[in-house]
């Protein structure tokens, strides 16, 4: 147990220091409670989501490993997120799969409604979470052979927009019973394994698609469409009709929101420099946080290089307005709920760390032309005391301190986690 003693003398310190650079601690985490992070369903169950003739997960999605405990119900879904949501401090966002709808019996996507989420949306209502969505393109018979909205066949592309279409006045109603915005994220797998004889015919069909499945307006203080961009996919590697300039271009023309997915682009390639090239032509970003390791492996969000980056584009850009900070990882080989934990967490430290930036100094600096002292600087920053500040965070917000966390995800486990096993197993 860390000594509340100790992390209260730790933040006194801390604030001096951070102080002693010109940064205000107590501004920069009234500032943190703002921050509201989209966290994920589908980590919670490898993807597989509700339906009651659920297929294989496919369409280049990919869940490795097999820990014990995976949620399989929406109360055990929602048990396992309300414990995750316990060790994360402030309040965040929800962001649900149309696979994810309570449905009694089978539903098919094109016919669910906001009915099948009502659940979600009280119990969003009750833990004041409020709740982001995405239609679900993949994991159907008709998604089978890699296409949805640019498929070749207009009665598979009509049922895919018809899917959109109810999507968006699910979302629309979520947005309207929370009084903000549920960003409504559309990401298509399609594309070819190997190389194509045409780029142009079926770009044409996803753009003619989404406009007829975007037709109806919604006020955007209920609804923001997103579109996902992706390099390739797994049966996708050699083209994905959904790219980054595709997507690009149809935000900008259509003033959407652009999703950029940290592992959707080439390895050596950074979403935190796309954001503010994007945000001088897009109305807002919706961010997928994730870690790609050699692909888009999903791997749980790490306190890197790149996340910080991220985050400090995000807040010397005073963007923290126009951002909606999502995650995505699905990672079937831990505990799931330390999964959320340490995702979220290490996306909120981040964020917490570029707030404790003498921003203003360094861009001075930069305009001044003494890259000597920015540089110095930046790398003297990597050692001011974040960790005193966000022990001091946690304890304020009433969650686990340093990996206490652990502790009580280990006791879930024990109590709940490991009875699911045994009861199918008995089942
Ligand atoms: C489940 C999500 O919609 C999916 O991960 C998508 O966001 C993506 O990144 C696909 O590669
Ligand atoms: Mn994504």
């Amino acid at each position: 147990m860390t000594n509340s003693a100790n992390i209260q003398s730790a933040y006194k310190l801390a604030v001096e220091q951070y102080q002693s650079i010109g940064v205000d601690v107590e501004a920069a985490l009234q500032k943190m409670q703002k921050v509201a992070i989209s966290v994920h369903c589908w980590q919670g169950d490898d993807v597989a989501g509700f339906e009651s003739d659920s297929g294989e997960l496919g369409s280049g999605l990919a869940v490795t490993g097999n820990y014990p405990g995976r949620a399989t119900t929406p109360s055990e879904l929602r048990s396992d997120l309300e414990m995750a949501y316990s060790l994360i401090p402030g309040k965040h966002r929800l962001n649900l799969h149309a696979l994810y709808g309570e449905f009694d019996g089978p539903v098919d996507r094109d016919e669910i409604t906001p009915a099948h989420f009502s659940g979600w949306m009280q119990w969003a209502k009750e833990q004041g979470v409020s709740l982001d969505f995405n239609p679900s393109f993949f994991s159907h018979p008709k998604a089978a052979d890699g296409f949805t909205l640019s498929h070749h066949d207009a009665g598979i592309r009509q049922f895919w927009i018809d899917h959109g279409i109810a999507s968006r006045k699910i979302a629309a109603e979520m947005g309207a019973a929370q009084g903000n915005a549920c960003v409504n994220n559309i990401w298509v797998p399609d594309g070819y394994k190997d190389s194509p004889a045409s780029r142009k015919a079926p770009r044409q069909r996803l753009a003619e698609s989404l406009d007829t499945m975007c037709a109806e307006s919604f006020d955007t203080n209920k609804l923001l469409d997103a579109v996902e961009c992706k390099l390739f996919g797994i049966g996708s590697e050699s083209f994905v009709v959904g790219s980054h300039e595709f997507y690009m271009g149809y935000a900008i023309s259509r003033n959407k929101v652009l999703c950029l997915d940290a592992g959707h682009f080439h390895p050596t390639e950074v979403i935190s420099d796309k954001i503010s090239s994007a945000l001088m032509y897009v109305p807002e970003l919706l961010l997928h946080v994730s870690r790609g390791v050699r692909w888009d492996s999903d791997h749980v969000v790490t306190y890197s290089d790149e996340l910080q980056s991220i985050m400090q584009e995000i807040v010397r850009g005073d963007y923290l307005d126009r951002v909606h900070i999502g995650l995505d990882f699905f990672d079937a080989s831990i505990n799931r709920v330390a999964a959320w934990a340490i995702g979220t967490r290490n996306t909120l430290k981040a964020v917490l760390a570029a707030m404790l930036e003498p921003s203003a100094q360094l861009q001075q600096l930069e305009n001044d032309g003494d890259y000597t002292t920015r540089l110095a600087l930046m790398e003297e920053q990597k050692m001011m005391p974040l960790g005193a500040v966000w022990n001091h965070y946690c304890q304020t917000m009433g969650v686990p301190v340093g990996a206490e966390w652990l502790e009580e995800t280990r006791q879930y486990e024990q109590t709940t986690l490991s009875k699911r096993d045994s009861a199918l197993a008995t089942a």
